[in-house]
């Protein structure tokens, strides 16, 4: 059987805890399901900025670009708060989003049952709750020019950031909601900021078009951002896709991560277009979370974000359907068994630490 190349980039703090686990996970399948997975490993963020003065180096760049799929942990902690920003741990994960053209991020958002209970919102505000943050990755004001900090020469300095976004980057992000949509309960949900922002006019138009000329089969909403927000932890049930641009859709996609009881439950996928001849697509898998310095190196991190982040590599990059099914379904398993991380932890509940939440989902998934 051909290898799948995965590479490996755990990043800082609590990253490469959580990538522990997934690397657990994967020795298992080769070993016991002969799943043919070949794997390397580099550094990014602030370790990588610790080794080479980067937050990625060329050589790691291009092992990512040549990998059937990539498996990210989390990048930044105080220890780098200093350092020049173009080289701060955040830029490597920027350049892989860019330079792998990976434009498109999904975010679902699903409330496990047995962590329906321990939500901060009610009960049956969470419950079943199944939905799918599509986000624009590679533009918008994380990558708008200009960007920078000028001196007025007047004691004051000014901020810029630039929001951008082209007729063409709105058409392939909303056709990804609309595809992904008809997969599901086929509602779409576009956030953006029309009342103030030139681009969110923009990106109302152009959504609004694509519907029109190929998708007028699935419903279409319009949603200021910040009603979006409300409506998110007010009643979440009524969204199915919600498509946004980079910016909301990371600030949405935090507040739907605390629907589902934690942030160390939020995976998600970052793909690219399909490649013309081969359909491959590009991809990077990441934890919604960051790195979590607070906790790092207490062997308490919740490693489900990540496991949930490679379940969705085996289902977008290799195909492997039947086993991204039975990964998410061994996750549940051990949520059913009680067993809990800190940051799900509720009275009467087993609470464990990564490696143990780890070990418990691998057994479940093996059984
Ligand atoms: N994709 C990435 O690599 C991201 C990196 N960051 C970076 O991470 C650093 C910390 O950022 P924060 O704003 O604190 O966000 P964060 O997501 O790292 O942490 C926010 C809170 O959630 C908790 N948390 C996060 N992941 C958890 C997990 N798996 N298990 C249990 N608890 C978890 C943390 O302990 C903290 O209290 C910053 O340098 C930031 O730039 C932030 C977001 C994404
Ligand atoms: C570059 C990242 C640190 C931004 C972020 O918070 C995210 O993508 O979730
Ligand atoms: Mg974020």
């Amino acid at each position: 059987m051909a290898s799948k190349n995965l590479f490996l980039l755990a990043g800082d703090g609590i990253g490469p805890e959580a990538m522990a686990e997934v690397k657990k996970l994967i020795k298992a399948m080769n070993d016991k399901l002969g799943s043919g997975f070949a794997t390397d490993e580099g550094l990014v963020g602030g370790c990588a900025y610790d080794a080479h003065g980067v937050a990625i180096s060329e050589a790691d760049m291009a092992k990512a670009v040549a990998a059937d799929a990539v498996l990210f942990g989390a990048v930044g902690g105080p220890k780098w708060d200093k350092v020049p920003y173009e080289v701060r741990p955040e830029a490597g994960l920027l350049r892989l989003r860019k330079d792998m053209e990976l434009f498109a991020n999904l975010r679902p958002a699903i409330c496990y049952p047995a962590l329906a209970a321990s939500s901060s919102l009610k009960q049956d505000v969470v419950e079943g709750l199944d939905i799918l943050i599509v986000r624009e990755l590679t533009g918008g004001v994380y990558f708008g020019e200009p960007k920078q900090i000028i001196d007025l020469g007047n004691g004051q300095k000014r901020g810029i950031d630039t929001q951008v976004y082209d007729t063409f980057e709105i058409e392939r992000i909303s056709g990804v909601a609309f595809e992904l949509a008809r997969t599901r309960r086929n509602h779409v949900t576009s956030m953006e900021k029309r009342n103030v922002m030139k681009s969110g006019v923009l990106w109302n138009e152009v959504v609004s078009q694509t519907h029109k000329a190929r998708y007028s089969d699935v419903k279409l909403d319009h949603m200021l951002a910040d009603a979006g927000g409300m409506q998110l932890v007010r009643w979440p049930k009524q969204f199915d896709v919600i498509v946004t641009d980079n910016l909301f859709g990371d600030m949405l996609s935090d507040i739907a991560a605390m629907l589902t009881g934690s942030i160390g439950m939020l995976p998600s996928a970052s793909l690219g277009a399909p490649d013309v001849k081969t359909k491959k697509r590009k991809a990077l898998y990441e934890p919604v979370h960051g790195s979590a310095p607070d906790i790092a190196g207490k062997g308490i991190a919740n490693p489900i974000a990540m496991i949930a982040s490679f379940a969705m590599c085996l289902r977008y990059s290799f195909g492997m359907v039947a086993e991204a099914d039975k990964l998410e379904g061994a996750i549940a398993a051990v949520l059913d068994d009680g067993l809990r991380t800190k940051d799900i932890s509720s009275p009467g509940m087993t609470e464990v630490g990564t490696t143990e939440m780890g070990d418990a989902i691998i057994a479940k998934f093996l059984g």
